[in-house]
């Protein structure tokens, strides 16, 4: 858990943290591929990391879960990383939305599922107030399913469920497609949700608090917890 003196220092620690990822990856490979959340807490990160010099070129950006909307909907995270990040030296990056026009869900899994294939340098998580992780709900339907699926991404349906905020229908990447990325950061802000992320650990029930998915103890590398007040 890395603590952050206010959300400047948290904002210029996620990016530098991120861009860390990319650059060591692109000292190693042809591409680097980095996979993002959508949400409310990221967007000063994303703004913060397109300012790093990279060779953007070079990277391929794609996504941890989206709401089954279109790519330019105000309320998909397709418009959260092209809005945020993908200007000054990051508009060089190469992006890849999980829907598109006419496209049916079963096809945006299975292009993302392909893309999965290659693994990715790193993914950026968050988390909501009730524990949720990319589109991992408690109490959705489709739990199970995704936590136990060996699919890098599942579609998802979260009907019913308040932390869903009325979008019921998703792609989410699930704890298979998660072991295949090399670093994992969690960006979390707040009392709240520091809170919640605690009773987490000390529960250690991934269906009640599906964050704990992002925890491999397997994986290579840890978890990197992002935080601030
Ligand atoms: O619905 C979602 O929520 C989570 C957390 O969002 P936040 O607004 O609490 O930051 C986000 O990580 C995920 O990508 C998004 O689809």
């Amino acid at each position: 858990m890395h603590a952050h003196r206010g959300r400047d220092v948290w904002t210029w620690a996620c990016a530098v943290a991120i861009a860390a990822e990319l650059r060591r990856d692109l000292l190693l490979r042809p591409r680097a591929r980095l996979l993002l959340s959508g949400g409310t807490t990221p967007g000063p990160v994303y703004r913060a990391l397109s300012k790093a010099p990279l060779e953007w070129s070079r990277v391929d950006i794609g996504l941890v879960d989206e709401r089954w909307l279109l790519p330019d909907d105000p309320d998909s995270n397709a418009r959260t990383v092209r809005s945020q990040l993908l200007q000054d030296h990051a508009a060089a990056a190469r992006f890849e939305a999980l829907t598109l026009a006419g496209r049916r869900i079963e096809d945006a899994v299975a292009a993302a599922n392909a893309h999965a294939q290659l693994g990715a340098s790193a993914a950026v998580l968050g988390m909501g107030e009730d524990g949720h992780t990319a589109s991992l709900f408690p109490g959705s339907r489709d739990l199970e399913r995704a936590l136990s699926s060996r699919q890098a991404y599942v579609a998802v349906d979260a009907d019913g469920v308040p932390g869903a905020q009325g979008w019921p229908r998703r792609v989410s990447l699930t704890p298979a497609g998660l072991a295949r990325v090399q670093t994992r950061l969690l960006l979390i802000t707040g009392e709240r949700k520091r809170e919640v992320f605690e009773a987490a650990l000390r529960s250690g029930d991934v269906k009640r608090y599906p964050v704990l998915a992002a925890l491999d103890a397997a994986h290579a590398s840890p978890l990197h917890v992002h935080w601030c007040e």
